[in-house]
């Protein structure tokens, strides 16, 4: 999977102008976009799956250009999971939602029938199939909105703010679809302001500032302290407490190995 932006540059019809330019390629399948309140996250999202064209500069899918004539089927490669899933959840039943998109695709009522109960089961919701979405909590609906999503089977999937207000455990069954997605060899991008779960989740991140790629590359990116106070991120927790040190564990397994390690060679005082 590929993604190309080119000096996309991208004004709302107020005149705010939200992407000034902006150039990044992304090859990984799990990849953060980071940067603070306004920096044009979502913009890009919604360019990336077609909803908006750019006014200028260019994005490419696996070598696709999105132009106006393409981008219905570009949606259909590239999913988009709003951040707040009333954006997108409408139908009176769970399965109904689900079923929308592969219905719109044209699918036959018994492929239809299929990919719902597929996504219901491979997200644990299947319970739920006659409820209306809007009788369901935040986390659940997120679920059903990401369930919509996969049932129309895309390449890519696009999800903006997928963490924001889960409680700690959906927080690590979110984590644990994003990563069954991923190693099944989709593309996932996330948005997000926390600096720790990208540091310990991707593969490629991309820093943003004012409508502008700051920085792109690996998670090591994020200890850049001068760019990171650019783009308004704190540093990741644990590069903060190794920073004077030789080690950069990026997630806690890996500090905890390292530190049983620490402690071994050098037993701490009583
Ligand atoms: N529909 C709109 N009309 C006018 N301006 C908009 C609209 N949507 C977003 N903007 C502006 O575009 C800029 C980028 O917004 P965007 O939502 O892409 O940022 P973001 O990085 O996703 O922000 P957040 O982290 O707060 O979700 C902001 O200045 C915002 O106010």
């Amino acid at each position: 999977m590929n993604v190309s932006v080119n000096h996309l540059s991208f004004s709302y019809p107020d005149g705010t102008r939200a992407l000034h330019k902006l150039t990044c390629q992304l090859t990984k399948n799990k990849v953060a976009i980071l940067g603070s309140n306004g920096s044009g996250k979502s913009t890009l999202l919604q360019h990336l799956n077609g909803l908006y064209i750019p006014q200028s500069g260019t994005v490419e899918i696996n070598g696709t250009r999105i132009t106006k004539k393409n981008c219905m089927d570009i949606r259909k490669k590239v999913g988009l999971v709003f951040d707040h899933p009333d954006h997108q959840i409408f139908a009176p039943t769970v399965f109904d939602d689900i079923a929308f998109g592969p219905r719109n695709k044209g699918e036959s009522e018994k492929d239809v029938a299929r990919l719902v109960y597929e996504m219901m089961d491979w997200l644990n919701i299947s319970h739920l199939q006659n409820k209306p979405p809007y009788h369901l909590s935040l986390g659940q609906k997120k679920k059903v909105a990401i369930a919509g999503v996969l049932a129309m089977e895309p390449e890519i999937i696009l999800f903006d703010e997928p963490f924001s207000g889960l409680d700690p455990y959906s927080l690590d069954d979110f984590i644990e679809i994003l990563n069954r997605l991923a190693n099944l060899g989709q593309m996932v991008i996330i948005t997000t302001h926390d600096v720790d779960l990208a540091y310990s989740w991707a593969e490629e991140c991309l820093i943003l500032q004012r409508g502008k790629a700051l920085l792109q590359g690996d998670v090591h990116i994020l200890e850049n302290e001068k760019v990171m106070a650019e783009a308004k991120l704190r540093l990741p927790s644990l590069f903060s407490l190794f920073k004077e040190t030789k080690y950069r564990p990026t997630n806690i397994q890996q500090a905890k190995t390292l530190l049983e390690q620490i402690v071994r060679k050098e037993p701490l005082m009583k």
